[in-house]
């Protein structure tokens, strides 16, 4: 198993926002998490990268303890998240934001960044590299040199992808990758999610959108009220009176 989560519980105050929930993602896997709002999705989410720290529980990758390492720390080992609200450098270009997403390879400090060494340098070629790489993967590079802001939504999207697929991660953390994208680039979002599983990138993702959901996950967790209510394939998902019950039922009278 890539990672593995184990009993986690998330409380803020008197408030259980995720209840003793475990579940494992085998590599190169997609694995969505899906659930009505307030279910507990983004706050496992949130775990997961180490924005907060569990409650209790425990989280293993690659068979290591991660519980409780600081989100840098998370990140370096081969975590990348994208967030629901676009978390762009609005005021820098699309390159530069790319960039930022390969900073886990580099090691050049405040010093050597002044002068200028042979280290800085170096990495600065390859990040800007494996920054060009990343938007040719996400279809955005003929946008490199605009400033990240001014570009489309569905752009921007793209390029939120980018700077996970620039970290080269091993599991990419997708937050609602196509809320607010039309049908029809929510088809170009699924092959390019798809594509970065083909790349050997392990996925798990939270969406409402169950078109993409079903046609995407290998496995699905549903959550309602923090509890884990159901795991399994898309078919066994679907078919889950429990399921239909607490989420899908609901949906299909919105
Ligand atoms: N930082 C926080 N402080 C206090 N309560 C929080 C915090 N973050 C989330 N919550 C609460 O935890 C519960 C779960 O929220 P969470 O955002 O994880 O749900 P979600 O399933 O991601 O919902 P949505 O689909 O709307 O994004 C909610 O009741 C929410 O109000």
């Amino acid at each position: 198993m890539l990672l593995q989560a184990r009993a986690i519980t998330k409380r803020f105050g008197g408030l259980l926002a995720v209840d003793d929930v475990s579940s494992a993602i085998p590599a190169g896997q997609i694995k969505a998490i899906i659930g009505p709002n307030g279910a507990g999705k983004s706050t496992l989410f949130n775990v997961v990268s180490g924005l907060y720290a569990a409650t209790s529980g425990s989280l293993l990758f690659e068979g290591e303890e991660i519980t409780g390492l600081p989100m840098h720390a998370i990140a370096r080992r081969g975590i990348a998240r994208t967030f629901q609200t676009t978390s762009l450098f609005a005021h820098l270009t699309v390159l530069d934001n790319a960039m930022l997403g390969y900073r886990r390879h580099t090691a050049s400090t405040l010093v050597d960044a002044l002068l200028r060494t042979p280290r800085t340098r170096r990495e600065e070629r390859e990040s800007r590299d494996a920054a060009h790489d990343a938007l040719r993967f996400a279809g955005i590079d003929g946008l490199a040199h605009r400033i990240a802001g001014s570009i489309p939504q569905e752009a921007q999207k793209r390029l939120a992808i980018a700077i996970a697929v620039a970290a080269k991660p091993k599991l990419v953390l997708l937050d609602e990758p196509v809320a607010g994208v039309t049908a029809e680039e929510t088809d170009a979002h699924a092959a390019l999610i798809r594509a970065m599983a083909d790349a050997g990138m392990t996925i798990c993702l939270v969406e409402h959108k169950m078109n993409l959901v079903m046609g995407l996950a290998d496995s699905i967790v549903v959550l309602h009220h923090g509890k884990k209510i159901a795991e399994g394939t898309p078919a066994q998902i679907s078919a889950d009176p429990a399921v239909i019950d607490a989420y899908l039922g609901v949906k299909a009278h919105v």
